[in-house]
């Protein structure tokens, strides 16, 4: 039995039990149909099966669920003019700068990205999932090295909950595939959005750099804005997305992450122990920081925690592009930035590469807490 223990509002305990079940073989007929979550939701089923089930976030969000009724909201950013005139550039270095301390993310308008970009991303994205079955099923796989990887839960074998979310991503920078190897649907597309967020990436480290006091190109120098991982996420309507999450709450790893999101919503970041909706804006991107640079400014800048919940409306598409070289081969030791630190602030962490990082954190991907303080001194 597995059973989960509640108290209500009134102080009553109850426990609700649920009939043991095989989940390792429930998981494993799932992935063999290769169709993903959207396959299970087109089939029309009107109960999710159990291995989506999710207790957990159940619980969370009766504990800290204050959206709605919170009038806090992630900050705003606007960077129009950033380039070209000094006082905008300092207004905005100071939103920013408070932004990654306090919420470690920040919602960006007027970043230079043309609307018709980030459409026929989002386009792209949808036209990927809407193919056939049968073309899709050819593409989807567990060999985290093939050029494109699709599948439904990068950790479905490993985490004790499934996401109502299928995913396909590739690693574009610092070495980007073969044209051939991306999908025919949303290829063009692809190669454009990459170059147009590479280059806003480059800005960011800049003006983050700006907000550290550092040199503007410091960050840049060091290879923050070297690799680029491009995850393109589809979550479908849930006909139970009370029982199941889209995203169960985690931190990024790598540098930022630069998030293009639809109309629907769903992503919520925690901030001061609630869940903060971080409302779909027309145009806008969505930054956050990552584990990475939390740890090379020694804790200054903040990964927080974030999740998506599940919508019966759908699908919602968003592509998350994640600044790190992820799991590819790397030498560069990244530890807390020297001009960062003194006596006063010592370094809080080891120096370690990008690929010894992200190993560790996707090997503890289950028990769902940040690895960062692994890398602790002390
Ligand atoms: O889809 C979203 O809004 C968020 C995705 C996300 O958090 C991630 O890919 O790390
Ligand atoms: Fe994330």
């Amino acid at each position: 039995m597995i059973r989960k223990m509640g108290v209500s509002k009134n102080g009553e305990v109850s426990v609700t039990t649920h009939p043991e079940y095989d989940r390792a073989s429930e998981v494993k007929a799932f992935d063999d149909t290769k169709d993903g979550v959207k396959g299970l939701a087109d089939s029309g089923v009107t109960k999710i099966p159990r291995i989506f089930h999710n207790l957990q976030s159940l619980d969370e969000s009766e504990k800290d669920s204050a959206s709605g009724s919170t009038q806090v909201s992630v900050p705003s950013v606007d960077f129009a003019g950033v380039g070209e005139d000094p006082s905008r550039r300092k207004v905005v270095v100071e939103k920013i700068r408070e932004a990654s301390e306090t919420w470690g993310f920040f919602q960006v308008v007027n970043h230079g990205i043309p609307l018709s970009v980030l459409e026929e991303m989002k386009n792209g994205v949808r036209r990927f999932y809407e193919q056939d079955p049968e073309v899709k099923r050819e593409l989807y796989t567990r060999d985290p090295l093939r050029p494109l990887v699709y599948n439904s839960n990068f950790d479905l074998y490993s985490s004790p909950s499934a996401n109502w979310r299928d995913t396909f991503f590739c690693f574009m920078a610092p070495h980007p595939p073969k044209p051939q190897d991306l999908p025919s649907v949303c290829r063009d597309i692809l190669v454009e959005y990459t170059k147009q967020v590479m280059k806003l990436g480059s800005e960011l480290f800049e003006l983050l750099s700006e907000a550290l006091g550092l040199n503007p190109n410091h960050l840049n120098d060091i290879g923050c804005n070297e690799g680029l991982v491009v995850a393109c996420h589809c979550y479908p309507a849930c006909p139970e997305p009370e029982l199941t999450m889209g995203a169960t709450k985690h931190a990024d790893d790598g540098f930022i992450t630069v998030l293009l999101q639809d109309h629907i919503g769903g992503l919520q970041v925690l901030h001061e122990n609630r869940w903060v909706d971080v409302s779909p804006v027309p145009g806008a991107l969505v930054i956050n920081i990552g584990d990475l640079l939390q740890l090379i400014t020694n804790d200054k800048f903040k990964s927080v925690e974030h999740r998506v919940v599940a919508n019966r409306v759908g699908p919602r598409v968003s592509v998350a592009s994640f600044f790190s070289t992820s799991l590819q081969p790397s030498s560069n030791l990244y530890g807390p930035i020297k001009d960062l630190v003194s006596e006063d602030n010592p370094p809080k962490y080891r120096e370690i590469t990008v690929h010894d990082y992200v190993a560790y954190s996707l090997a503890r991907s289950l028990v769902g807490t940040s690895p960062l303080p692994h890398f602790r001194i002390g």
